[in-house]
């Protein structure tokens, strides 16, 4: 009698009409697939009933989580590989069985089935929920951002490093010479470049994180700042970083929504990582907001993470398990759109710069923090956490790396009626 692991692979390939690009390793010590290969582990005949009851990412994301599935090897290779290899099937997992068209298959379908036992109880509603919008109302906001950001500050220390920008870094050519730290330090002087930042000039940083770019600001450009985030646990790391610098007296930190912002005008802008949270439907109000707050001549660095245009963007849903396991409520949009409602809330576009590349980098040297501090990520978050955090991130540095998402700065200014822009003629000068 054929084992789990042989019957799974021939199942699968007559379900996808490929062979299988992973070697499979079943709870029974079983294997099959291709050798040299990534080898996905299922460990139990729980991750069997997942797969078969639930396929599609959020099953494997739930098998996943729970450690019943799991992949040794390259993690990037094996994930690579399955791209796009997920089958998504709302159908009940017997009508599988009749799907299946040589009778042999059709039997090793039918064994696993039985192997596999009756379904697993519905997943919680969270995950169930296929909402194309979210409402982003201030509270849900908080609440989204409270999921994702008051995980502790212990814990993304140990992911971004001694930096704490959680943003794509900016790379040199000479790779040998970078770390992230000089990367992530390029990246915000960049953003000073662009915004031509100048001492005594006022900046607010929107969604300024653990507060790295107000203190760069601050302390390499003598600029006073006001940042603002919604998660306390930022708010205070922030502060005390602040204050560690000695820059309380120019840098503020708030617990501050950017709609209750009321302090204007500022000289300069900048959002960084910040608008993916933000929402289509509220787009237009975030611009227009934005603009409102800035001087005349003012300018916004606006640095966002986009997604590839739909053929048909009504039906355009967010990624479920990002939705559901890492980001609720993170929506992304196109850079055309970006650009759009810039421009609709009156904002001249000057510049659009795209450093996809650099994010991949970025994500990779992330994934290698979290696998050297596993045990201690796994104490300060759960088991659970930790790999959906690196499954995360590994799937995103190759969706940056594959083309199927980017990052763009956008460089925006509130130009006054003269039409005067305050650039340089030639910005490119920025990269020294
Ligand atoms: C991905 S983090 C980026 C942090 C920082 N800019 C960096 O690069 O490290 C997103 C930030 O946006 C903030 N944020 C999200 N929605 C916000 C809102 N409605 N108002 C103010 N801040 C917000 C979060 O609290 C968080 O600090």
């Amino acid at each position: 009698m054929a084992d789990a692991a042989s019957r799974l692979t021939r199942v699968a390939e007559q379900l996808l009409g490929v062979p299988l690009p992973v070697r499979i390793r079943a709870w029974d010590g079983s294997q099959a697939g291709p050798p040299a290969t990534p080898v996905l582990v299922i460990r139990n005949r729980r991750a069997l009933r997942r797969l078969l009851f639930k396929p599609g990412e959020l099953g494997l994301a739930r098998a996943w989580v729970a450690g019943d599935l799991d992949i040794e090897g390259d993690l990037y290779a094996a994930l690579d590989a399955m791209a796009g290899l997920i089958w998504e099937r709302g159908d009940d997992a017997r009508s599988l069985v009749q799907a299946m068209r040589d009778p042999e298959v059709r039997a090793a379908a039918r064994e696993l089935l039985k192997l596999a036992g009756p379904p697993l109880p519905p997943a919680p509603p969270r995950e169930e929920v296929r909402r194309r919008r979210h409402l982003h109302t201030r509270h849900s906001d908080k609440r989204a951002i409270s999921h994702h950001y008051d995980v502790g500050n212990d814990f993304y220390e140990i992911v971004l490093g001694a930096s704490m920008v959680y943003s794509c870094a900016y790379w040199g050519p000479a790779e040998e010479d970078a770390t992230l730290v000089s990367a992530q330090r390029d990246k915000l002087e960049l953003v000073c470049r662009k915004l031509g930042l100048t001492p005594g000039r006022r900046l607010l940083d929107v969604g300024c994180g653990w507060g790295s770019m107000a203190i760069h600001a601050a302390r390499e450009h003598g600029v006073g700042v006001v940042g603002i985030t919604l998660s306390q646990e930022q708010a205070a790391y922030a502060r005390k970083r602040v204050a560690d610098e000695g820059l309380t007296d120019r840098v503020e930190i708030r617990v501050q929504d950017y709609r209750d912002v009321v302090d204007g005008p500022f000289d300069a802008i900048s959002s960084i990582g910040m608008a993916e949270h933000v929402g289509t439907e509220r787009y237009l109000e975030y611009t227009s907001a934005l603009y409102a707050l800035l001087k005349p001549g003012g300018r916004l660095l606006n640095h966002q993470i986009a997604r590839r245009p739909q053929r048909d963007e009504g039906a355009y849903e967010v990624d479920r398990f990002i939705d559901a396991y890492v980001f609720p409520d993170g929506e992304l949009a196109p850079i055309g759109t970006t650009v759009t409602q810039l421009e609709r809330a009156g904002f001249e576009v000057r510049d659009v710069e795209s450093i996809r590349e650099h994010y991949a980098r970025t994500l990779r040297h992330w994934v290698a923090n979290l696998e050297t501090g596993w045990d201690r990520a796994v104490r300060l978050s759960s088991p659970g956490r930790a790999r959906v955090w690196r499954l995360y991130m590994a799937a995103c540095a190759l969706a940056f790396e594959r083309n199927r998402i980017g990052v763009n700065q956008v460089l925006a200014v509130r130009t006054p009626e003269s039409g005067a822009s305050g650039l340089p003629l030639r910005t490119r000068t920025w990269h020294g």
